[in-house]
């Protein structure tokens, strides 16, 4: 395996602009958070499963031994279970510029979209009895969402009797400009899971609101590198995932904002006891809760609660801003040295710093190949069907050293035609 040394092979230049911009990173010592192999390893995979942050094992260990162990029931209240999902939703909530008491976090992305669909669906009927807006029949999503986002919207719009018309981000306006009086959600992405290429939510926001329709952000691959400022942008809800940037680890609980403004009328659809007013009154008759915890539904899975909760302290005393501006130099270096060393592998992701998410898509006939033989050299990135290469850039973790290494071994698979063989390689069941 050749390791992250390996970039000392690297162009003069290169090198040289790699330690200046690693020795100004005010964001170096965050490293330190993280259990990471010492074995030179480049790890590009932290937009699907982030790296394990050092306090969550002994976080995890307290929670099973002492908590659970000694606590046992009593630890709803003894150890706080009862009301960490809010707990922890607040810390989210700070990386999205949400103030207190608007996201909760829990069940998976997929569920926490058809809670939002539902409840959107609800919500523009609301208005409509009030007067305000006619027949809104029509959810405008992109073609290119994640598939569970397309799945679940596929299902809720039969089950709202939505007509789902699907139009990329740059085409929304137009849709809305010809359908907008019928348009009752907009649902997008702010970073494309595929090409990293980050969409303009406070402009497609203010889009969907001036045609009096509602709004929802799937943050997966932008929650903590990505301000979302939803608060500010008035965004009418968001969803996310939380082991992605967020390293809350494998099936880490999702989030769901939901604004306080939208919160005493969100009707959601799998209303489960723990969204009730008074859950322990038990009564048969459901009374929902007025505040966030509308939006929860039952037990919420607590190990990998407390989990997230420890993986959450990385980002003590560190501002969303300023890992969006290392993520920025990180690509931007990682583009720079990709034009210089490999000019002949297509860059799939905008390049303009706005246009770009944490991550960066590489396209190549063999792209499967190059995954495979980057890995045998230490250098893990995915691959997205048909020839996607995906590099995720998590600032937290990874220096501009790092991203040299990963492009100068990307060089050597190349000229190496180690990629050719690699591309043979079987493909698992999970990429
Ligand atoms: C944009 C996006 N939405 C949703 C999901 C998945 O949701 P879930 O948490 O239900 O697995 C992912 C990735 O798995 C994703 O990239
Ligand atoms: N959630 C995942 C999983 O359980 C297994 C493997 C990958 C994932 C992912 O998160 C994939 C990710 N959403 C993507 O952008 O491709």
């Amino acid at each position: 395996m050749s390791t992250a040394a390996d970039h000392l092979s690297a162009p003069a230049p290169l090198l040289g602009q790699a330690a200046a911009l690693d020795s100004a990173d005010s964001l170096g010592h965050v490293r330190d958070r993280f259990d990471l192999p010492d074995d030179g390893s480049v790890y590009l995979v932290g937009n699907s499963l982030g790296a394990l942050p050092r306090a969550v094992a002994p976080a995890v260990a307290d929670a099973v031994q002492r908590q659970w162990g000694r606590s046992r029931v009593g630890g709803w209240n003894t150890s706080g279970w009862w009301a960490a999902p809010q707990r922890v939703g607040d810390r989210i909530g700070e990386l999205l510029g949400a103030a207190p008491g608007q996201v909760v976090a829990g069940d998976c992305t997929s569920v926490q979209l058809h809670k939002v669909h539902l409840a959107a669906a609800a919500e523009t009927r609301r208005r409509s009895a009030d007067g305000a807006d006619g027949a809104r029949r029509v959810v405008v999503a992109d073609p290119a969402s994640f598939p569970t986002d397309l799945y679940v919207l596929a299902s809720d719009a039969r089950l709202a009797g939505w007509e789902v018309v699907l139009a990329s981000p740059p085409d929304v306006p137009a849709v809305l400009a010809a359908r907008g009086g019928e348009v009752a959600l907009v649902t997008l992405s702010q970073v494309d899971y595929r090409t990293g290429e980050l969409w303009d939510l406070p402009g497609l926001t203010r889009a969907a609101h001036d045609v009096g329709a509602l709004v929802l952000w799937d943050l997966c691959h932008s929650a903590g590198v990505v301000p979302a400022d939803l608060d500010a942008n008035d965004v009418d809800y968001a969803v996310g995932c939380s082991y992605k940037f967020l390293n809350g680890g494998p099936g880490a609980p999702a989030w769901i904002y939901v604004p306080h403004r939208l919160q005493a009328a969100f009707a959601n659809p799998i209303p489960g006891w723990n969204s009730a007013a008074q859950p322990f009154a038990m009564t048969a008759e459901y009374t929902p809760a007025t505040d966030i915890a509308v939006a929860r539904t039952g037990t919420p899975q607590m190990i990998s609660m407390l989990a997230l909760e420890a993986a959450l302290t990385a980002y003590d005393d560190v501002e969303v801003q300023a890992v969006r501006a290392k993520s920025l130099s990180l690509t931007g270096f990682a583009l720079e040295a990709l034009d210089a060393l490999v000019p002949e592998v297509e860059v799939v992701t905008p390049r303009e710093p706005e246009r770009r998410g944490s991550a960066l898509a590489l396209r190549h006939p063999q792209s499967w190949g190059l995954v495979r033989a980057l890995h045998a050299r230490g250098v893990e990135g995915d691959f997205r069907a048909p020839d996607v290469m995906r590099w995720g850039i998590a600032p937290l973790y990874l220096s501009h050293a790092d991203v040299l290494a990963a492009v100068v071994a990307l060089r050597a698979v190349l000229d190496g035609g180690e990629h050719e063989a690699a591309e043979l390689s079987e493909r698992p069941t999970v990429t």
